[in-house]
């Protein structure tokens, strides 16, 4: 019967599962693990599953995500044309930079759930005739939880970087002009460096060439090729006035705008970011749109008169990051599953988690705070129940712990009532150990909660004390006795920490 019921069970929770109605690691741990250690029924598992739909089922503190700036728009290839002027001067207007990317912390998101795997900017507008310039793509404001970690994971590729020949076509005065122009002086020295790495391997290269001795179809055929990647590229970088000669001198790294060039050198040697975006309304920068591309008048005024091209825009920049949500609370709590966590929690500060007599009610960690008086506040920092072998991910697993890792103080909530309360601080410091050696080292207390069940809290409450090396406060959450000398305590550690 028992075996049925199981499988009946299982069969039903794949349905589930298929439907994403469930997060399988918080499902399967609870089924597996708490049924074993808390004896738990099947009611406690739709318990979890409709607490897990009832907060959207969609709480995330750890994402992978690829951000782009919006791409430049396209220059324009334009002649004013009137009845006295059949062949007018170039009016093509600049295409509009595309639309940055930028991160911000905000103290009302709590999740990195509904940011999307792929974010880009808005694009710049083409530019058009008649001296019309596009507009400038819309900048994106992405907002994070406070205390959301930005990490560049990966190099992007930026294939039409080959296009342009960065490293040979640029004497050092031109790019030392270009970096007093931009007060960038970090700017120089990377591209000195590149440019020694790549004139030597270049010199390597020009000498095996030379050391081949190759027939004369050979070099027709490297030739032509070289002309057709040449067509295409160009065709990838400008837009033609159709059927036009165009001077070559015009595709010059050197004719091109400043800013466009600089833009291009920027992606070459992108730097990879960290943010830690720990404050509200903290704001970063993390992807550039691409450069609007010039209009024909712009060739025009150079000394080649290129008039029938036009630059078209550049890719926006991109960044392949991990997005790690660590809290920033003053006080962590951490604490068996049911120790009484969430009523603790509850009953000092302004938030209303969710309460129940079984385990692992509460599936994501949140921050409530506790006002000390007008201008002072501490924050604490609740998390899901942590369990013997939670680094082995038994229960929810520890990656919660990364929301007590910034705390400045923590405080274990162990149930007092249970036999030898003791061993479950022991269980809860190793398991602290395994995440981060240096964790356990903060100001801590125990909050022995459930004192007011007498018959065993008390005489648990009598033996502790005498052994314990970390001060220990009875009190009882529920009845809301003894909290307020918690929070002296804490407002005390959290101060001596400054
Ligand atoms: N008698 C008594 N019961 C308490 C006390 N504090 C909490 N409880 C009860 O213990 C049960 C669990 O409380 P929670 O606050 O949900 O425990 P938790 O540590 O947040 O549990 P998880 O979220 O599952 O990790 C509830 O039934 C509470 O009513 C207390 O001081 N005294
Ligand atoms: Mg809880």
């Amino acid at each position: 019967m028992f075996f049925l019921l199981n499988i009946t069970r299982s069969a039903h929770s794949h349905v589930l599962l298929k439907q994403n109605k469930l997060n399988p690691r918080v499902f399967f741990s609870s089924l597996l693990e708490n049924q074993e250690n808390y004896n738990v029924e099947s009611q406690h598992v739709n318990q979890i599953r409709s607490n897990w739909k009832l907060r959207g089922g969609n709480f995330s503190d750890f994402r992978r995500i690829t951000v782009k700036g919006g791409a430049g728009g396209n220059g324009c290839v334009s002649f004013a044309k009137e009845i006295h002027l059949p062949q007018g001067p170039p009016n093509g207007g600049n295409g509009g930079s595309g639309g940055n990317v930028y991160f911000i912390a905000d103290i009302n998101e709590s999740s990195l759930a509904k940011i999307s795997s792929n974010v880009t900017a808005e694009s710049g507008k083409n530019g058009k005739g008649k001296d019309l310039h596009g507009h400038k793509g819309k900048d994106l404001f992405i907002t994070v939880p406070v205390g959301t970690v930005v990490r560049e994971i990966q190099k992007p590729v930026y294939d039409f970087l080959e296009l342009y020949d960065l490293d040979e076509k640029f004497d050092k005065k031109t790019v030392a002009q270009r970096n007093s122009d931009n007060n960038q002086p970090e700017f120089l020295s990377q591209y000195e460096e590149i440019k020694k790495y790549h004139n030597e391997e270049s010199g390597k290269q020009r000498f095996q060439t030379k050391s081949k001795n190759k027939s004369a179809l050979d070099l027709l055929y490297e030739q032509t090729e070289l002309e057709r990647k040449l067509k295409n590229g160009l065709s990838d970088m400008y837009s033609f006035y159709p059927s036009k000669d165009i001077h070559e001198e015009s595709f010059d790294l050197k004719n091109l705008p400043h800013e466009y060039v600089d833009y291009l050198f920027k992606l070459k040697n992108q730097i990879p970011i960290e943010y830690d975006l720990n404050t509200h309304g903290q704001q970063a920068l993390v992807c550039m749109g691409g450069t609007g591309g010039n209009g024909n008048p712009f060739f025009a005024s150079l000394p080649s008169k290129s008039t029938y091209i036009a630059l078209k825009g550049l890719a926006g920049q991109k960044r392949i990051l991990e997005l790690e949500l660590k809290s920033v609370a003053d006080v962590g709590l951490v604490g068996m599953p049911n120790a009484g966590k969430s009523t603790f929690i509850g009953a000092v500060s302004n938030a209303h988690p969710r309460i129940a007599p079984y385990p692992f009610t509460t599936l994501n960690p949140y921050i409530g705070t506790v006002d000390l008086d007008k201008s002072n506040q501490i924050t604490i920092a609740d998390i899901p129940g942590i369990i013997k072998g939670a680094h082995m991910n038994k229960g929810l697993g520890h990656s919660f712990l990364r929301h007590v890792e910034r705390s400045k103080v923590l405080a274990y909530v162990i149930d007092l009532s249970k036999p030898n309360p003791w061993d479950d601080l022991a269980i809860l410091q190793s398991e602290l150990e395994l995440y981060d050696k240096s964790i356990t080292k903060k100001p801590a207390l125990v909050i022995a909660n459930k004192a007011d069940l007498h018959d065993t809290a008390k005489s648990n409450y009598e033996t502790w004390i005498k052994f314990s090396t970390i001060p220990i406060v009875p009190v009882s959450s529920k009845e809301v006795k003894n909290v307020k000398k918690i929070i002296r305590i804490l407002e005390k550690l959290v101060n001596s920490t400054k």
